[in-house]
């Protein structure tokens, strides 16, 4: 696999604050991979999606190099789509589906109205919205929450980037929904061989479809590996810790024992 993007010593300190949100981070995208970035609340897992992506706000002091196979940062929307935790706020309440997801291939592709509604049906078809002609003339309060994340998704694929970030996507979800999001997430990215950069605080929802983990602790990456690779044999206390964490009855193994 050929290296999408080289991250090499990053550091961002947000304006104000004393200390960085992200230390000395060296780590590779890789061009097609699923990456899962886990971590606990406030290990600096937003703060490298937003350094990616370029969304970091004004002020944020950023050290170090991202070098990408394109000679350029992908442009966002574009090249780059990016899906947040919550669809709520990433929708506006007073356009319809229709309208949000066809701007994206309107701004992005070029495409005239009519061209961009097709896209959108498209697209909204691929991420399996139930009648999602019907649903191009919704507005986002008549649907679900797992149906608004579906849009959000499809408004992130619409201009058919060859990147995609998923910043805690389906934590806002019960964990049914959260499981068709995930599977649809992955069905997508490999039908499309697109990337994915998957961040969640849930190790085992990542275990499940990540080819590679990459663990944060206070704006430090721990470790990265092959997935299989890091559960089974993490280097790291705080990976081991993390892992023996899931290990209650609730939860479904992190790896599977192979069928005998
Ligand atoms: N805009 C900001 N201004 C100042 N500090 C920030 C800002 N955004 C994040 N931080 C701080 O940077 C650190 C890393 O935050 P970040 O959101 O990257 O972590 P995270 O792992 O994504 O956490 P969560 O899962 O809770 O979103 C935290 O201490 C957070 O308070």
């Amino acid at each position: 696999m050929t290296v999408l993007c080289r991250i090499g010593g990053l550091s961002v300190v947000y304006a104000g604050q004393p200390a960085p949100a992200l230390d000395a981070v060296d780590l590779d995208i890789l061009a097609g991979e699923r990456l899962a970035i886990i971590g606990e609340s406030g290990s600096g897992k937003s703060t490298l999606a937003r350094a990616i992506a370029g969304l970091l706000p004004s002020g944020a002091r950023v050290t170090g190099e991202m070098e990408w196979s394109a000679g350029h940062p992908p442009h966002p929307g574009r090249e780059l789509g990016f899906v947040f935790q919550d669809p709520s706020s990433s929708l506006n309440p007073v356009l319809t589906i229709g309208e949000q997801v066809a701007e994206g291939a309107r701004r992005h592709l070029g495409l005239p109205w009519s061209a961009a509604y097709a896209q959108a049906l498209k697209i909204l078809e691929k991420v399996r919205i139930p009648q999602p002609e019907k649903a191009l003339r919704a507005f986002p309060h008549q649907l679900s929450g797992g149906q608004r994340q579906r849009v959000a998704i499809a408004a992130a694929l619409v201009a058919k980037p060859s990147f995609l970030i998923a910043d805690e996507a389906t934590s806002a979800l019960d964990m049914v929904v959260q499981a068709e999001i995930v599977a649809l997430l992955g069905d997508l990215v490999k039908e499309a061989d697109m990337t994915l950069l998957f961040i969640t605080h849930d190790i085992a929802l990542a275990s499940g479809f990540a080819d590679r983990v990459a663990i944060f602790k206070d704006g430090h990456l721990v470790e990265a590996g092959p997935t299989l690779a890091v559960l089974s044999s993490p280097r790291e206390i705080y990976t081991q810790t993390l892992i023996a964490s899931h290990r209650d009855l609730s939860t479904p193994p992190l790896i599977k024992e192979p069928a005998s």
